[in-house]
């Protein structure tokens, strides 16, 4: 078996594009939307994503809005910027970039998000809606990661799906989403006995971990279905420094079914899912 290589990039930039048109038509009758980015602090990497986002919100023909704190910032001050930036009528989608530095208090800041405009899907209202199949804002990458199996298979139901990784971010709702579309469902973690023969169970598998290619050809299911959500810098030969997922892609590619690259699978997606979140979140917030 030859496994499919779903390109994440190019369904990332399919949907985009479709971002686009609707947003043009929604300009006829009312402000563009527009999305809020805050960094804290000056981890280059955060940067380089918050760069993407902005241009990519820009394109689609949205309004973009960054702001940047340093990394002494108090999280009184942090409180503040997201209390304006919920009474800004201008901004439909608020994003802080995590993480966030050890003296301010995440969990504090996320809640402080009025939960319309929760486009990450992080507050504890729309984890609530999604985990009761109730609608609600859906986080990203799972979000992306769902369209992406959605790409090469069409009825998940009744599959055993895993997913290694229990982060509230990426592990907990995508486990939510493959239970809402009938998957039989296990999430795995660093205490899982036997993680091998579990990913071996599984016709679709998520890893989200952030260990670079700790996923070995050899455990993966033939015929599996391999959504790499792991994005880690290593050393490459050349002495400069390279990505790469949480899954041995290469020793996949005879025995899965179909596998996302890295890069150029779900971390596209997530930005596009978001320039989607915001639409949504605009629609609904000035319907
Ligand atoms: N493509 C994208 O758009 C995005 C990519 N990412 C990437 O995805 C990866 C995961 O991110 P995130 O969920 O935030 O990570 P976290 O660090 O929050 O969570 C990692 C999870 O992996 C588990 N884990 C760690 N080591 C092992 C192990 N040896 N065996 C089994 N499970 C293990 C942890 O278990 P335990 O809970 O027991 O500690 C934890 O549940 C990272 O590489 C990150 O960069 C993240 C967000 C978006
Ligand atoms: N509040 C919040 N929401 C997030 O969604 C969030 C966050 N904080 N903190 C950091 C993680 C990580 N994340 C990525 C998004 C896009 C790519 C992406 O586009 N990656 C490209 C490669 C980019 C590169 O070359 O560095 C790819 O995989 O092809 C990766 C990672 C969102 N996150
Ligand atoms: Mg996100």
């Amino acid at each position: 078996m030859v496994a499919k290589i779903i390109d994440g990039k190019a369904i990332s930039e399919k949907m985009r594009a479709g971002l686009a048109k609707e947003v043009s038509n929604l300009v006829r009758h009312m402000p563009k939307p527009g999305l809020a980015v805050i960094v804290v602090g000056d981890d280059p990497a955060s940067h380089v994503y918050v760069r993407s986002k902005a241009k990519q919100t820009i394109e689609v023909g949205m309004e973009s809005f960054e702001y940047q704190l340093p990394a002494s910032a108090s999280e009184h001050q942090l409180l503040d910027l997201v209390a304006t930036l919920n009474n800004d009528e201008r901004v439909d989608g608020i994003l802080v970039q995590l993480p966030l530095p050890h003296h301010i208090n995440a969990e504090k800041v996320l809640r402080a998000i009025a939960p319309a405009k929760d486009v990450d899907g992080f507050h504890p209202l729309n984890v609530g809606l999604v985990a009761t199949g109730s609608g609600g804002m859906v986080p990203c990458t799972p979000l992306g990661s769902m369209i992406l199996i959605k790409s090469v298979r069409d009825n998940i139901a009744g599959l055993n799906a895993v997913i290694v990784g229990r982060s509230n971010i990426v592990g907990k709702p995508m486990a939510q989403l493959l239970l809402q579309e009938s998957c039989t469902v296990t999430i795995a973690h660093s205490r899982t006995a036997d993680l091998p023969a579990v990913v071996g169970a599984a016709d679709i598998l998520v890893a989200a971990v952030g260990r670079p290619e700790m996923v070995r050809g050899t455990w993966v299911k033939p015929g599996s279905v391999v959504i790499d959500v792991g994005i880690n810098r290593v050393a490459a030969p050349d002495g400069k420094s390279k990505l790469v997922g949480d899954v041995a892609f290469g020793e996949c590619l005879d025995r899965a079914a179909a596998i996302t690259p890295v890069p150029g699978g779900v971390g596209p997606m997530t930005i596009s899912c978001l320039l989607q979140n915001t639409l949504r979140a605009a629609t609904a917030r000035r319907a």
